[in-house]
């Protein structure tokens, strides 16, 4: 077996693209593409490789600038309101329309309000006209050989029209600069709904190429390359003859199948393998055949944060541009997050505008967790020797989605459940631009975050043991002297999830105490943890005759997972977790999952829309397809005190 390098660099991104840009330029590949000519209606978003000039003036003879007649002024001295003058059609004056060049003689024009038309050859003026009024003269917008644009300008809609009103039909512009992309790994699928156990489907070629586009690039797709030295390396020489980058896609790590830096080692040389990045650690800088070759890991947020930070630049700069700067805002950190040292971490972050306040609160860090980059609304920088922020900090945040937007969309704490995603699907559909977005982080811990103003509204679903209700007792414990409403979202089944068929035969609470049958539990505090005991009780079961009762998850799916592999025979959780896992549901209780607001935000209109949607027949049809609630509250105030 041939020796491996396991140990990555671990040197700061800034530092290996400077190194990595500079080596480039040394060798001449950072020079904009070559041109080429392509018609000028085709022309949005390329960049010029030469400066445009204009063939032609515009408007390129003399002519109407309003719809009237035109006349020759020494025609029309000494007419007033007292005085009109009286001038005759075809001889002193022209019926003319807006753009009819003028007539022979003519050298301004009066527009159609101030001439009475006495009869079919006579007019009739009340001011006299001063020289080229209402006249449009050649060259008042572009004149001849003027330039429109320079070298290295990227287009725009506007460019492009007054291209075409000054002749220019064609433009010449840069070349796009073609990256090849090489998805490879045995595991990998081209994209499918039915992959079998083992196989993950390619979803980072397309994302890589659309990403590429965006820029201004062109992609070339290679086909996926299986874990084979030399086949990979036939592709890696194909796509270096076909393109001006070629990018492979995994197998970047020190893996028994990573193979890219030994090749990219073998063929050229490489600058960097391994920054001080979290994610994208991985990520191979080198140059063969005078090429770049990039090497960026599997994971697609890895893939994607290696694409922005060492493939964007040199897209753009092949194009003759600076890569532009992305816009960020100031935001406050909704929750503290922890950070290791040695490694600049790029955190993805939800933004809410609670008020005056913007609230970065954390998303799911894992580099595969694909979602949570589309769910980002910006991505949070931590530096390399920072160990993090705490709850509260002033941070600066890259924007990815527009502020407006942001703006526009509620965030709703707390307890999830898969209807708040219907309703959130309900609002945009009948207040387009307007939208929901769930920050995930329990019942009890949702009360704490709407009490420090980081969110619009909280879902919960808390039982009070003691009274047997729902949500009121806690609110009025937790959030003492606040102004408060609850508003239903609906009644929910809680259920026993079981194996397909139902093995163990179970049909209640009270199958839990059998011998034969093992549980899998929820943490205390959560409102299922609390919903179980609660019914024990009241059913007389005794939580020590449950067998695996001490055995916890900390949340719906992870219970539907121990069950689906036959960890356990039965968990508490709602239904759309037993159907992730394709298990059987038996209902069992039903809870209460009210919308919690303070009156200040009670009082925003976004949350009276929310409200109106919860009332809609679009929200309630929409809704039949989770089974499992009853919303005949749904919307209603089930309580308020204020
Ligand atoms: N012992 C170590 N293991 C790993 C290290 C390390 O330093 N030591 N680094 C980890 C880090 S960090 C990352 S990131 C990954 C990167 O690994 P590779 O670039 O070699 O990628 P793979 O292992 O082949 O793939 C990772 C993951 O991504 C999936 N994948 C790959 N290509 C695609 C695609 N085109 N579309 C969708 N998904 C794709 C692949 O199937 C894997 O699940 O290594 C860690 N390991
Ligand atoms: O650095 Mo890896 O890219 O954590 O995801």
């Amino acid at each position: 077996m041939e020796e491996r390098k396991v140990f990555l660099d671990n040197r700061p991104w800034e530092e290996a693209r400077e190194e990595f840009l500079e080596a480039l330029k040394n060798i001449g590949f950072l020079h904009p593409t070559p041109g080429e000519k392509i018609p000028t209606q085709e022309a949005l978003g390329r960049v010029t490789a030469e400066a445009v000039y204009a063939p032609l003036s515009s408007p390129h003879y003399i002519g109407a600038a309003m719809d009237g007649i035109a006349v020759r002024v020494e025609d029309t001295w000494g007419a007033s309101e007292g005085f009109p003058r009286r001038l005759v059609l075809g001889k002193e004056a022209w019926v003319v329309d807006t753009g009819d060049p003028l007539p022979e003689g003519s050298n301004a024009v009066i527009m159609l309000e101030e001439v009475t038309f006495i009869d079919e050859n006579i007019v009739e003026i009340y001011a006299p006209a001063i020289p080229w009024q209402h006249v449009r003269l050649p060259g008042e917008d572009i004149l001849a050989g003027e330039m429109l644009a320079p070298t290295n300008h990227l287009l725009t809609a506007f460019d492009l029209a007054a291209f075409l009103s000054a002749g220019v039909t064609e433009v010449k512009v840069r070349r796009r600069p073609q990256v090849a992309i090489l998805p490879t790994g045995s595991e990998l699928v081209p994209p499918t709904s039915n992959p079998l156990p083992g196989q993950i489907i390619e979803s980072n070629s397309v994302m890589l190429a659309s990403l590429v586009r965006q820029w201004g690039g062109e992609p070339h797709l290679f086909p996926i390359t299986p874990d084979d030295y030399d086949l990979l390396k036939e592709r890696l020489k194909l796509a270096l003859s076909q393109a001006d980058v070629v990018l492979i896609n995994a197998g970047s790590s020190a893996g028994r199948e990573d193979y890219t830096a030994r090749l990219v080692a073998e063929l050229g040389r490489i600058f960097t393998h391994g920054v001080a990045t979290k994610p994208g650690k991985p990520v191979i800088l080198g140059l063969v055949e005078g090429k770049p070759v990039l090497g960026v890991p599997g994971y697609p947020v890895s893939a994607a944060l290696c694409a922005e930070l060492f493939l964007r630049p040199l897209v753009y700069i092949k194009q003759g541009l600076k890569p532009p700067e992305p816009p960020e805002a100031q935001a406050i950190l909704g929750r503290k997050i922890a950070s290791s040292l040695g490694r600049e971490e790029f955190i993805r972050v939800r933004l809410a505008q609670v008020g005056e306040k913007l609230i970065a609160t954390p998303l799911g860090r894992g580099a595969g967790n694909i979602a949570s980059l589309a769910r980002a609304d910006g991505i949070l920088r931590i530096p390399r020797l920072s160990e993090g922020y705490p709850a509260g900090a002033e941070v600066k945040v890259v924007l990815l989605k527009a502020l407006e937007e942001i703006q526009a969309t509620l965030v709703i704490t707390g307890s999830d459940d898969p209807l708040l995603a219907v309703l959130g699907d309900a609002l945009r559909k009948l207040y387009p631009g307007k939208g929901l977005a769930v920050a995930k982080v329990g019942s009890l811990a949702g009360l704490n975050v709407l009490q420090r103003g980081e969110a619009h509204g909280a879902g919960i679903h808390l039982l009070d043991p003691a009274s047997g209700t729902y949500n009121v007792p806690y609110v009025e414990e937790y959030l003492r002297g606040e102004q408060v409403v609850l508003v239903n979202l609906a009644y929910r089944q809680n259920g026993l999830m079981v194996a397909p068929g139902n093995p163990k035969n179970i049909k209640s609470l009270k199958d839990l105490v059998r011998k034969d049958v093992t549980f899998v539990n929820r943490q205390p505090g959560s409102g299922t943890r609390v919903l179980l005991d609660y019914h024990l009780k009241l059913q007389g079961l005794e939580v020590k005759d449950i067998h695996g009762y001490e055995r916890e998850e900390t949340t719906h799916l992870g219970v539907a997972a121990r069950v689906a592999l036959g960890l356990a025979d039965v968990g508490l959780g709602i239904y759309a977790a037993a159907r992730a896992y394709q298990l059987e549901f038996v209902p069992v209780a039903v809870e209460r999952f009210d919308l919690c607001f303070f009156r200040e935000q009670w009082e925003n209109p976004l949350v009276q829309d929310l409200v109106k949607v919860m009332a809609s027949e679009e929200f309630r049809k929409a809704a039949q397809r989770l089974p499992g609630y009853d919303l005949k509250d749904c919307g209603q105030i089930v309580w308020k005190n204020f």
